[in-house]
């Protein structure tokens, strides 16, 4: 499959040294990403600068998004097929992951790109019964494993990034945002081996980015000039190929 790359954020150590310079993702290669932070971090507005990048660079990209907490942050697909939220969020997922299923046992030959974003995935989980939310957390890591080769991916917000919600996260996503300062638990997790870089002078977007596992920097949130073109792209993705 041919690289798809899409620019993520900036590289603060570079934008110190007056070069604005983003840090790029082969959605190819690295097909998941998820985004930690608590309220008001800025994971919103992250999410809504890739999943626009996603449709202006990958036009012929379909987004789904599932928003759990159902705020105003998408309010602007709610006209939209692939929008969904709270308890409809159950409808939203199934519906990605039966297209996967399509995909994947050659129903569908399409490869172009498919990304859902879930935003707030542990809340959804603590929502449902114990089985229903065994069942999920299947269809989730089944699509994380094989996701890569039939161009399906996964893109997480959520405010803590935890063990119960998803075995092996650091092994599942290519690469994780934490924004904001993180705390204890949270440098446990991610962070051990490099606790010195981290240091407590997080603020509104920026945070640290870790790729496959290994490879950290500082980063920062690029600012959104035109916040009506960022969701006229996503729209575009969510509604392409309806
Ligand atoms: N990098 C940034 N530059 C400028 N403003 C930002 C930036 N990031 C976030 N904001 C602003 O900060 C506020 C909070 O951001 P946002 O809603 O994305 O946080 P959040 O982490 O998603 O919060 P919650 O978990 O409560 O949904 C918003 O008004 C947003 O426009």
């Amino acid at each position: 499959m041919e690289k798809q790359i899409i620019p993520l954020v900036y590289d603060e150590d570079m934008l110190k040294l007056h070069h604005s310079i983003y840090v790029h993702c082969d959605m190819t290669s690295n097909p998941h990403l998820a985004i930690q932070g608590v309220t008001g971090t800025g994971k919103t507005y992250l999410v809504k600068q890739i999943l626009a990048r996603i449709g202006l660079y990958l036009p012929t990209s379909k987004i789904t998004v599932c928003d759990f907490k159902g705020d105003d942050s998408f309010i602007f697909l709610e006209d939209c097929d692939r929008y969904h939220r709270f308890v409809d969020c159950m409808n939203g997922f199934n519906e990605f992951y039966d297209s996967f299923i399509k995909r994947q046992t050659r129903m569908n030959t399409d490869r172009n790109l498919h990304i859902l974003l879930f935003d707030e995935w542990g809340s959804f989980l603590n929502y449902l019964d114990k089985k229903q939310a065994e069942e999920y957390r299947k269809k989730l890591s089944i699509i994380l494993m094989l996701g890569r080769s039939f161009n399906y991916h996964i893109l997480l917000a959520q405010q803590r990034l935890s063990a119960e919600d998803f075995p092996k996260v650091r092994d599942n996503f290519n690469n994780i945002i934490t924004l904001g300062n993180p705390s204890k638990e949270v440098i446990g997790m991610f962070y051990s081996d490099i606790r010195e870089q981290i240091q407590n002078d997080r603020g509104l977007g920026t945070g640290y980015m870790l790729t496959n596992g290994t490879d950290f920097r500082k980063i920062v949130v690029p600012t959104v000039t035109n916040m009506a073109k960022v969701e006229h792209y996503i729209k575009r993705a969510v509604e392409y190929g309806t």
